[in-house]
């Protein structure tokens, strides 16, 4: 049987809270068997942009990367955060390594096409290179990842770290037993946004769809259950959305996700 691996998304409003970042680290430390780390920080990101003068514009919810938000990207996502994450998690003798795509060659993608809507440096993923990331594994790292790829001309692209985190977990798959979560500020897919207590326990394609006409799912949790049912049909083992308490050896109430 393959080994076991968790691979964990962890939101820009839960990096962005000191406290309860810092309760998550504790928590993912404690998490066992080998685990790859992959964090956000879109808010970090426009705040940098605001003090250096540079303005973020979005469309469709989503950030236009033009040359000077990828270098506040770089800075906020590769540098601030990443390092911030890593330094914490050493503290907690967790030897986490941080990684952009870049690093090792490790994700490889494209920039998107500028049809229909031009987004600038932002990078559509088209393979990943499991090798380095096995032997991280192998060794006892902890990978951490920031939302950052590359292309084969070196350019770095702006990548949403959502997808990141479904296409390691896919990549994965061919070796390990993998388990996908996302973290964020909520305690799962809520039939009430408003109402922690309403958590759906369950989705599966079939309920996601209605949830969807019923206008349940809204902006934001959109695009995470399309990349949930994405690592699905594409042999992730098992997929969870919640918040920090999923982490917990006596989980609080989450939603798993079946096709
Ligand atoms: N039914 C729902 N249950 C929970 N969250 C929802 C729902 N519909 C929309 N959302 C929104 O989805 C957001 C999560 O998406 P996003 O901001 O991309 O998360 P992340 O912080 O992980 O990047 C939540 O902040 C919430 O406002
Ligand atoms: C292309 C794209 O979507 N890039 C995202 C990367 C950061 C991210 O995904 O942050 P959260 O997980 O906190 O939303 C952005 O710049 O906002």
């Amino acid at each position: 049987m393959k080994p076991a691996l968790s691979v964990i998304k962890i939101g820009g409003n839960v990096i962005e809270n000191k406290g309860e970042l810092t309760r998550f680290l504790r928590l993912f430390h404690k998490v066992e068997g080998p685990k790859i780390l992959v964090h956000g920080g879109g808010k970090e990101a426009t705040r940098l942009g605001e003090r250096l003068g540079i303005r973020t514009t979005m469309v469709n919810g989503r950030r236009i990367t033009d040359k000077g938000s990828l270098e506040v990207a770089i800075m906020v996502y590769a540098g601030l955060i990443n390092k911030s994450i890593v330094s914490e998690l050493q503290a907690m003798e967790c030897n986490a390594i941080g990684l952009s795509g870049a690093d090792a060659g490790i994700i490889r993608a494209v920039k998107r096409p500028v049809v229909p809507i031009d987004f600038g440096f932002v990078g559509d993923i088209v393979s990943i290179h499991t090798d380095a990331l096995r032997t991280f594994l192998e060794i006892g790292l902890v990978p951490v990842f920031c939302a950052l790829s590359c292309d084969k001309g070196g350019q770095m692209l702006n990548t949403n770290a959502d997808t990141i985190a479904s296409e390691l977990a896919i990549a994965l798959s061919r070796d390990y037993r993998t388990t996908l979560y996302y973290c964020f500020e909520k305690a799962g897919v809520l039939s009430d946004i408003g109402n922690d207590l309403s958590v759906i326990p369950h989705i599966n394609k079939q309920s996601y769809y209605s949830l969807i006409r019923e206008k349940t799912i809204g902006e934001g949790m959109l695009p995470k259950l399309e990349n949930c049912f994405h690592a699905l049909d594409h042999s992730v083992h098992k997929v969870c959305v919640g918040n920090i308490g999923m982490l917990r050896p006596n989980p609080s109430a989450y939603t798993t996700l079946t096709l």
